[in-house]
């Protein structure tokens, strides 16, 4: 299904849609245009008669999602930091509160703004070679689109702490464990394994599931911890020390912080 999106390639089959993450070469990683494609089709297909669940997933064998675009970090000030991770929050939110299944199919690296977007996702399933981090602290900076509420919400604050703060990418059995993801599948089972969940739940009723999912959000969201997370992020976006890890990732050597 062409829908004129350049970097999300679109399939619908039984009244689920497979939406792919598709920047292979730059591991899928989200920059702004892929953030507003994800938003646009996000509020098209809200409202679609046809649309029953969505599955998220990244193309190729080796990433999810491998975080937010770096390059797009290159000079970036506080002030456009503030944008970039409120505009983050408002589309992850807008995914957390889909009166439709969202399902993450994780099938390869889900790291930073990629694990936040499974994270903001109803149900994560992933295949055996998926893996899990939160590198932003190797850039200076903290996760931006939600995960330092969500991580924790969901595997506690002590795991979500250590992921942070260490950096230490986890296995798809290790994120099986602490509760980060609802299944692990071999690879190439990953999307009917996917299909097979999203059909369970779409064969319940609609009105049932729209209401559960807004019901299960409405205690688990603290708005102010947002608040903070996108004030800590630009700040750290701010700094000296977040300019040497962009560069020390676009040059690709180890960074120096002060
Ligand atoms: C608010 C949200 C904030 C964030 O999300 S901050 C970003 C958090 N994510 C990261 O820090 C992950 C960055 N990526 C990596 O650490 C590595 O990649 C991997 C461990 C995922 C894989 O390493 P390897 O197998 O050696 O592949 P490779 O050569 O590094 O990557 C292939 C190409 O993909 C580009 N790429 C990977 N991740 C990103 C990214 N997040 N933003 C922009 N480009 C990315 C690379 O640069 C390279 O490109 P080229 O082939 O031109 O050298």
């Amino acid at each position: 299904m062409n829908m004129g999106y350049e970097n999300l390639k679109i399939e619908k089959a039984d009244n689920i849609l497979l939406v792919t993450i598709s920047r292979e070469k730059q591991l899928n990683a989200l920059n702004k245009q892929t953030i507003e494609e994800l938003y646009e089709l996000l509020i098209a297909e809200k409202e679609n008669q046809t649309t029953s669940g969505v599955i998220i997933t990244g193309a190729g064998e080796k990433s999810f999602v491998a975080g937010a675009d770096i390059n797009e970090f290159l000079n970036l000030d506080k002030g456009q930091a503030i944008a970039l991770s409120e505009r983050g929050h408002h589309v992850f939110n807008t995914i957390e509160d889909f009166p439709k299944p969202i399902i993450a199919a994780i099938n390869g690296y889900a790291l930073g703004g990629g694990l936040e977007l499974a994270l903001a996702c109803h149900l994560r399933i992933a295949s055996e070679n998926a893996r899990f981090g939160f590198p932003e602290l190797n850039l200076g900076i903290i996760p931006g689109y939600g995960g330092t509420q969500r991580l924790p919400e969901l595997i506690g604050k002590g795991r979500a702490m250590e992921m942070i703060l260490t950096t230490q990418q986890i296995t798809s059995n290790q994120a099986l464990d602490y509760g980060l993801i609802n299944d692990l599948v071999l690879k190439d089972q990953l999307l009917t394994a996917a299909k097979e969940l999203i059909q369970k739940i779409i064969s319940k009723s609609p009105e049932a599931v729209k209401s559960a999912i807004r019901a299960v959000n409405g205690n688990c969201r603290d708005k102010n911890g947002f608040k903070i997370e996108i004030d800590e992020f630009s700040k750290c976006c701010g700094t000296q020390n977040f300019r040497e890890g962009v560069a020390a990732f676009l040059e690709k050597r180890p960074s120096k912080f002060q």
